[in-house]
């Protein structure tokens, strides 16, 4: 059964080693894809410790167990656009600076791409990173803006705009959830494997460190996603545009996505116009009471 490919999907505390370890011990993983965070922009104001404990210490805690595996497994995992911070240079790319973090939630996820780098360079494990850009659609997380919008506008509830200063638009770089799981198995695909073993580097050479931009390359503003939301809900929502409070949002996202294209084949194909179709297509059915409450 071991030696039959497979894939696993492993539900649990990134911090608990023994239940990794006895897990490793068990299945000699070959890639391991590590989608465990705390994630959430502005929620890292109340409640900062739950971002180190994830991101930071059990991120760790996974490349600790990682690297003493045997065999090592190649490891691709979740960073963020927020990285980019109050980078202004347009598009993102992954050169670019990323010392300017905005938030906790930012500076939890930068530190974990040098954390890679550092067991890439001891232990020679082959890690690649994904900058996800505002990842949306059916089985989305509830607390992103496009999912608790569409349950505000359906119980004809207030939304809240964020502007930007001078009147501004906010705009993001939304990315449909199908291409960006397009471009994590494009990811395990090439991915080479880890050149260390149970805990040591080996002579085989440098490991592979990889950094790519997942997005959709064209940022749209708030209130434009906002608009796609009440054609496909056939509601009006009820908006209040107010300044962008500091708490962790920068003004604009957009991917540069060559490197990802160029190295993965990554091509996303869904504008956010189709992606917001299908979630609502999703929304409607998922919550049973919601249907009652779109016009369509
Ligand atoms: O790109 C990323 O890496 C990040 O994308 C999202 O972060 P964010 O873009 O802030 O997504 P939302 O919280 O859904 O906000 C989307 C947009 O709506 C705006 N917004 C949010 C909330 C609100 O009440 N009003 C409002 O205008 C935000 O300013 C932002 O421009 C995810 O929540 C992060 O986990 C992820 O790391």
């Amino acid at each position: 059964m071991l030696e039959r490919a497979g894939v696993f999907v492993v539900e649990g505390d990134i911090n608990d080693k023994e239940l990794l370890k006895k897990l490793f011990d068990v299945v000699p993983f070959t890639h391991v894809l590590h989608l465990a965070a705390q994630a959430g922009v502005r929620y890292a104001m109340q409640n900062p410790s739950s971002y180190v404990h994830s991101n930071i210490a059990g991120f760790v805690n996974l490349l600790e167990v990682c690297k003493s595996a045997n065999p090592q497994p190649a490891i691709v995992w979740a960073s963020s656009s927020s990285v980019y911070g109050l980078n202004s240079k347009v598009p993102f790319s992954e050169n670019d600076r990323t010392d300017n973090p905005a938030s906790l939630y930012a500076a939890t996820k930068k530190a974990g791409e040098e954390i890679a780098h550092t067991y890439n360079f001891i232990y020679g494990l082959s890690i690649t990173g994904l900058r996800f850009f505002t990842v949306y659609g059916p089985w989305g997380r509830p607390d992103m803006a496009y999912y608790f919008f569409t349950k505000n506008i359906l119980n004809r509830r207030p939304i809240t705009i964020f502007e930007a200063s001078g009147h501004g638009s906010v705009a993001r770089d939304f990315t449909f959830i199908d291409d960006v799981v397009k471009g994590c198995i494009a990811a395990l695909d090439t991915a080479k494997k880890s050149t260390g073993s149970g805990g040591k580097k080996k002579k085989k050479g440098p490991a592979q460190l990889r950094i790519y931009n997942l997005g959709n390359t064209s940022p749209v503003p708030v209130s434009d996603l906002v608009s796609i939301l009440e054609k496909h809900l056939k509601v009006k929502a009820i908006r209040k545009v107010q300044p962008m409070p500091r708490n962790g949002d920068v003004r604009f996202t957009h991917a540069n996505i060559s490197l990802a294209q160029k190295e993965l084949g990554y091509k996303p194909t869904t504008d956010l116009e189709g992606g917001l179709k299908k979630f609502v297509r999703w929304y409607l059915s998922y919550h049973p009471d919601a249907k009652k409450k779109s016009a369509s």
